[in-house]
Protein backbone atom coordinates (compact mmCIF):
# COMPACT_ATOMS: atom_id res chain seq x y z
CA UNK A 1 0.00 0.00 0.00
CA UNK A 2 1.62 3.50 -0.97
CA UNK A 3 1.85 5.76 2.44
CA UNK A 4 0.22 8.82 2.08
CA UNK A 5 1.41 11.88 0.53
CA UNK A 6 0.67 14.01 3.58
CA UNK A 7 -0.39 12.68 6.86
CA UNK A 8 -1.78 15.11 9.88
CA UNK A 9 -2.45 13.76 13.45
CA UNK A 10 -4.00 16.37 15.59
CA UNK A 11 -1.91 18.97 14.43
CA UNK A 12 -1.69 22.43 16.02
CA UNK A 13 0.44 25.30 15.83
CA UNK A 14 0.56 28.69 18.22
CA UNK A 15 2.73 31.04 16.78
CA UNK A 16 5.31 32.46 19.64
CA UNK A 17 5.13 35.89 21.56
CA UNK A 18 3.09 37.23 23.95
CA UNK A 19 0.11 37.53 22.28
CA UNK A 20 1.32 34.11 20.11
CA UNK A 21 -1.64 33.24 18.25
CA UNK A 22 -3.16 29.84 17.92
CA UNK A 23 -3.21 29.56 13.97
CA UNK A 24 -4.26 25.95 13.82
CA UNK A 25 -6.22 23.23 15.95
CA UNK A 26 -6.39 19.48 15.61
CA UNK A 27 -6.32 19.05 12.11
CA UNK A 28 -6.24 15.69 10.94
CA UNK A 29 -5.90 14.29 7.55
CA UNK A 30 -4.37 11.83 5.19
CA UNK A 31 -4.02 13.23 1.24
CA UNK A 32 -2.81 10.22 -0.69
CA UNK A 33 -0.61 10.87 -3.64
CA UNK A 34 -1.37 11.97 -6.72
CA UNK A 35 -4.54 13.92 -5.56
CA UNK A 36 -5.44 17.66 -5.98
CA UNK A 37 -6.36 19.16 -2.90
CA UNK A 38 -8.23 22.08 -2.43
CA UNK A 39 -7.59 24.29 1.35
CA UNK A 40 -10.43 26.58 1.91
CA UNK A 41 -11.30 28.90 4.23
CA UNK A 42 -11.49 32.58 5.15
CA UNK A 43 -8.80 35.08 5.88
CA UNK A 44 -7.02 34.25 8.71
CA UNK A 45 -7.85 30.80 9.68
CA UNK A 46 -4.47 29.18 9.22
CA UNK A 47 -4.60 28.23 5.74
CA UNK A 48 -0.55 29.46 4.79
CA UNK A 49 0.40 28.37 8.09
CA UNK A 50 -0.96 24.66 7.47
CA UNK A 51 1.25 24.78 3.87
CA UNK A 52 4.48 26.48 5.28
CA UNK A 53 4.13 23.80 8.23
CA UNK A 54 3.98 21.07 5.44
CA UNK A 55 6.84 22.76 3.63
CA UNK A 56 9.10 22.55 6.58
CA UNK A 57 8.94 26.70 6.76
CA UNK A 58 7.22 26.45 10.59
CA UNK A 59 7.25 24.11 13.43
CA UNK A 60 3.70 22.30 14.35
CA UNK A 61 3.67 23.00 17.85
CA UNK A 62 1.57 19.80 18.36
CA UNK A 63 0.40 16.71 17.17
CA UNK A 64 2.31 15.05 14.11
CA UNK A 65 2.83 16.14 10.49
CA UNK A 66 4.56 13.83 8.08
CA UNK A 67 5.20 13.82 4.36
CA UNK A 68 5.83 11.23 2.10
CA UNK A 69 6.43 9.32 5.34
CA UNK A 70 8.96 11.08 6.91
CA UNK A 71 7.87 13.84 10.14
CA UNK A 72 8.75 16.77 8.72
CA UNK A 73 12.11 18.59 10.37
CA UNK A 74 12.95 21.73 7.92
CA UNK A 75 12.04 21.40 3.98
CA UNK A 76 11.36 17.67 2.67
CA UNK A 77 12.83 16.67 -0.26
CA UNK A 78 10.47 16.68 -3.22
CA UNK A 79 8.24 20.09 -2.57
CA UNK A 80 7.86 22.63 -4.88
CA UNK A 81 5.95 25.65 -3.94
CA UNK A 82 4.51 28.31 -5.76
CA UNK A 83 2.84 31.36 -4.00
CA UNK A 84 0.43 34.56 -4.81
CA UNK A 85 3.33 37.11 -5.82
CA UNK A 86 5.22 35.24 -8.03
CA UNK A 87 8.84 36.02 -7.03
CA UNK A 88 11.02 35.80 -9.84
CA UNK A 89 14.33 37.44 -10.16
CA UNK A 90 14.37 40.62 -12.55
CA UNK A 91 17.59 40.27 -13.19
CA UNK A 92 17.36 36.81 -14.45
CA UNK A 93 16.10 35.94 -17.53
CA UNK A 94 12.61 33.27 -17.27
CA UNK A 95 15.05 29.98 -18.15
CA UNK A 96 17.44 31.27 -15.69
CA UNK A 97 14.51 31.44 -13.00
CA UNK A 98 13.04 28.21 -13.84
CA UNK A 99 16.49 26.75 -13.12
CA UNK A 100 17.09 28.16 -9.63
CA UNK A 101 16.02 24.98 -7.30
CA UNK A 102 18.49 22.89 -9.59
CA UNK A 103 20.69 25.14 -8.87
CA UNK A 104 20.16 25.06 -5.39
CA UNK A 105 20.10 21.46 -5.22
CA UNK A 106 23.93 21.85 -6.41
CA UNK A 107 22.20 19.89 -9.48
CA UNK A 108 23.58 20.28 -13.18
CA UNK A 109 21.49 22.66 -15.37
CA UNK A 110 22.54 21.75 -18.64
CA UNK A 111 21.18 18.62 -17.86
CA UNK A 112 17.74 20.13 -17.53
CA UNK A 113 17.52 21.88 -20.93
CA UNK A 114 15.11 19.23 -22.25
CA UNK A 115 12.81 19.71 -19.25
CA UNK A 116 12.93 23.52 -19.69
CA UNK A 117 11.86 23.49 -22.78
CA UNK A 118 9.29 20.65 -22.13
CA UNK A 119 7.41 22.79 -19.15
CA UNK A 120 8.05 25.72 -21.03
CA UNK A 121 6.15 24.57 -23.87
CA UNK A 122 3.65 22.87 -21.33
CA UNK A 123 2.87 26.67 -20.31
CA UNK A 124 2.63 27.83 -23.34
CA UNK A 125 5.61 29.97 -23.13
CA UNK A 126 8.09 28.34 -25.21
CA UNK A 127 9.08 32.17 -26.97
CA UNK A 128 9.75 33.67 -23.72
CA UNK A 129 12.56 31.83 -22.05
CA UNK A 130 14.90 34.32 -23.00
CA UNK A 131 12.75 37.54 -21.97
CA UNK A 132 13.11 38.80 -18.66
CA UNK A 133 10.19 38.72 -15.91
CA UNK A 134 9.56 42.51 -16.46
CA UNK A 135 8.68 41.99 -20.16
CA UNK A 136 5.67 39.37 -19.15
CA UNK A 137 2.15 39.76 -18.11
CA UNK A 138 1.18 38.74 -14.24
CA UNK A 139 -0.51 35.62 -15.58
CA UNK A 140 2.59 34.77 -17.81
CA UNK A 141 5.38 35.40 -14.91
CA UNK A 142 2.81 33.29 -12.71
CA UNK A 143 2.92 30.57 -15.21
CA UNK A 144 6.80 31.32 -15.19
CA UNK A 145 6.69 30.60 -11.42
CA UNK A 146 4.76 27.40 -11.64
CA UNK A 147 7.53 25.82 -14.29
CA UNK A 148 10.08 26.72 -11.73
CA UNK A 149 7.75 24.93 -8.57
CA UNK A 150 7.64 21.91 -11.20
CA UNK A 151 11.66 21.62 -12.89
CA UNK A 152 12.75 19.31 -10.09
CA UNK A 153 9.98 16.90 -10.35
CA UNK A 154 8.77 17.55 -6.50
CA UNK A 155 5.98 14.68 -5.81
CA UNK A 156 3.77 17.40 -3.81
CA UNK A 157 3.72 20.80 -5.25
CA UNK A 158 2.13 23.80 -2.71
CA UNK A 159 0.18 26.51 -3.97
CA UNK A 160 -0.75 29.35 -1.86
CA UNK A 161 -3.58 31.57 -3.22
CA UNK A 162 -1.00 31.27 -6.78
CA UNK A 163 -3.90 33.21 -9.01
CA UNK A 164 -5.25 35.64 -6.04
CA UNK A 165 -3.35 38.73 -8.11
CA UNK A 166 -4.96 38.31 -11.16
CA UNK A 167 -7.79 39.37 -12.96
CA UNK A 168 -10.71 37.77 -13.19
CA UNK A 169 -10.31 36.45 -17.07
CA UNK A 170 -6.53 35.45 -16.34
CA UNK A 171 -7.70 33.54 -13.43
CA UNK A 172 -9.90 31.20 -15.11
CA UNK A 173 -7.37 30.86 -18.16
CA UNK A 174 -4.82 29.91 -15.26
CA UNK A 175 -7.53 27.19 -13.53
CA UNK A 176 -7.59 25.64 -16.56
CA UNK A 177 -4.14 25.45 -17.50
CA UNK A 178 -3.50 24.07 -13.87
CA UNK A 179 -5.62 21.57 -14.21
CA UNK A 180 -3.94 20.21 -17.58
CA UNK A 181 -0.38 20.72 -16.22
CA UNK A 182 -1.72 18.23 -13.46
CA UNK A 183 -3.41 16.13 -15.45
CA UNK A 184 -0.06 15.46 -17.05
CA UNK A 185 2.25 15.65 -13.74
CA UNK A 186 -0.35 14.02 -11.92
CA UNK A 187 2.24 15.03 -8.62
CA UNK A 188 0.07 16.08 -5.14
CA UNK A 189 -1.28 19.29 -4.86
CA UNK A 190 -1.88 21.71 -2.35
CA UNK A 191 -3.71 24.66 -3.40
CA UNK A 192 -5.23 27.34 -0.72
CA UNK A 193 -7.38 29.89 -2.21
CA UNK A 194 -10.12 32.27 -1.06
CA UNK A 195 -12.70 31.43 -4.36
CA UNK A 196 -15.44 28.86 -3.26
CA UNK A 197 -15.84 28.26 -7.15
CA UNK A 198 -12.25 27.82 -8.21
CA UNK A 199 -11.82 25.33 -5.09
CA UNK A 200 -14.71 23.31 -6.27
CA UNK A 201 -12.94 23.73 -9.97
CA UNK A 202 -9.54 21.92 -9.47
CA UNK A 203 -10.25 20.11 -6.24
CA UNK A 204 -10.49 16.03 -6.61
CA UNK A 205 -11.38 17.22 -2.39
CA UNK A 206 -11.70 20.22 -0.82
CA UNK A 207 -10.58 20.92 2.78
CA UNK A 208 -12.59 23.54 3.94
CA UNK A 209 -11.00 25.33 7.27
CA UNK A 210 -12.96 27.36 10.05
CA UNK A 211 -12.08 30.61 11.36
CA UNK A 212 -9.20 30.91 13.35
CA UNK A 213 -8.23 28.53 15.47
CA UNK A 214 -8.03 26.66 12.25
CA UNK A 215 -9.99 23.68 12.04
CA UNK A 216 -11.02 20.67 9.56
CA UNK A 217 -14.94 21.31 8.89
CA UNK A 218 -15.31 19.33 5.89
CA UNK A 219 -13.82 17.41 3.57
CA UNK A 220 -15.71 17.31 0.30
CA UNK A 221 -15.15 14.81 -2.47
CA UNK A 222 -15.78 16.45 -5.66
CA UNK A 223 -17.12 13.72 -7.98
CA UNK A 224 -16.89 15.61 -11.17
CA UNK A 225 -14.99 14.22 -14.52
CA UNK A 226 -11.67 15.24 -16.15
CA UNK A 227 -10.60 17.38 -17.92
CA UNK A 228 -13.48 19.38 -16.15
CA UNK A 229 -13.93 22.16 -18.96
CA UNK A 230 -14.96 26.00 -17.50
CA UNK A 231 -18.15 25.66 -18.26
CA UNK A 232 -18.50 23.05 -15.94
CA UNK A 233 -19.24 26.24 -13.10
CA UNK A 234 -22.66 26.43 -14.67
CA UNK A 235 -24.05 22.86 -14.06
CA UNK A 236 -26.12 21.99 -11.14
CA UNK A 237 -23.52 19.02 -9.97
CA UNK A 238 -21.40 22.48 -9.26
CA UNK A 239 -23.91 24.19 -8.27
CA UNK A 240 -24.67 22.05 -5.72
CA UNK A 241 -21.19 21.62 -4.31
CA UNK A 242 -20.33 25.25 -3.92
CA UNK A 243 -24.26 25.78 -2.57
CA UNK A 244 -23.28 23.09 0.28
CA UNK A 245 -19.68 25.15 1.09
CA UNK A 246 -21.45 28.11 0.79
CA UNK A 247 -24.43 26.84 3.65
CA UNK A 248 -21.20 25.68 5.88
CA UNK A 249 -19.81 29.38 5.72
CA UNK A 250 -22.99 30.66 6.66
CA UNK A 251 -23.49 28.10 9.37
CA UNK A 252 -19.97 29.59 10.78
CA UNK A 253 -21.60 33.20 10.65
CA UNK A 254 -18.97 34.20 7.77
CA UNK A 255 -21.60 34.83 5.17
CA UNK A 256 -24.87 36.89 6.09
CA UNK A 257 -27.90 37.78 3.81
CA UNK A 258 -30.43 40.32 4.83
CA UNK A 259 -31.34 42.20 7.81
N1 LIG B 1 4.77 34.68 11.46
C1 LIG B 1 3.69 34.89 12.22
N2 LIG B 1 3.80 35.28 13.49
C2 LIG B 1 2.70 35.47 14.27
N3 LIG B 1 1.44 35.25 13.85
C3 LIG B 1 1.27 34.85 12.58
C4 LIG B 1 2.38 34.65 11.69
N4 LIG B 1 1.89 34.25 10.48
C5 LIG B 1 0.55 34.21 10.61
N5 LIG B 1 0.18 34.57 11.86
C6 LIG B 1 -1.20 34.62 12.38
O1 LIG B 1 -1.77 33.33 12.27
C7 LIG B 1 -3.13 33.40 11.81
C8 LIG B 1 -3.29 32.58 10.54
O2 LIG B 1 -2.56 33.23 9.49
P1 LIG B 1 -2.45 32.60 8.02
O3 LIG B 1 -1.63 33.53 7.22
O4 LIG B 1 -2.02 31.19 8.12
O5 LIG B 1 -3.99 32.64 7.56
P2 LIG B 1 -4.62 32.47 6.12
O6 LIG B 1 -5.83 31.62 6.28
O7 LIG B 1 -3.61 31.99 5.15
O8 LIG B 1 -5.05 33.97 5.80
P3 LIG B 1 -5.25 34.71 4.37
O9 LIG B 1 -6.31 33.96 3.66
O10 LIG B 1 -5.70 36.09 4.78
O11 LIG B 1 -3.94 34.70 3.66
C9 LIG B 1 -3.43 34.89 11.64
O12 LIG B 1 -4.11 35.35 12.78
C10 LIG B 1 -2.07 35.55 11.54
O13 LIG B 1 -2.10 36.84 12.11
Amino acid sequence: MSVAAVQARNVSKQYPGARGVQALSGITTDIPAGRFVSILGPSGCGKSTFLRCVAGLENITGGELLVNGSKVQGPPDGVGMVFQRDALLEWRNIRKNILLPVEFAKKRPQDYTDKVNHLLDLVGLSDFGHSYPRELSGGMRQRAAICRALVDDPSLLLMDEPFGALDAFTRDQMNFELQRIWMETKNTVLFVTHGISEAVYLGDVVMVFSPRPGRLMETITIDLPRPRPLSVRETPEFGRYTAHIRSLFEEMGLIKEGA
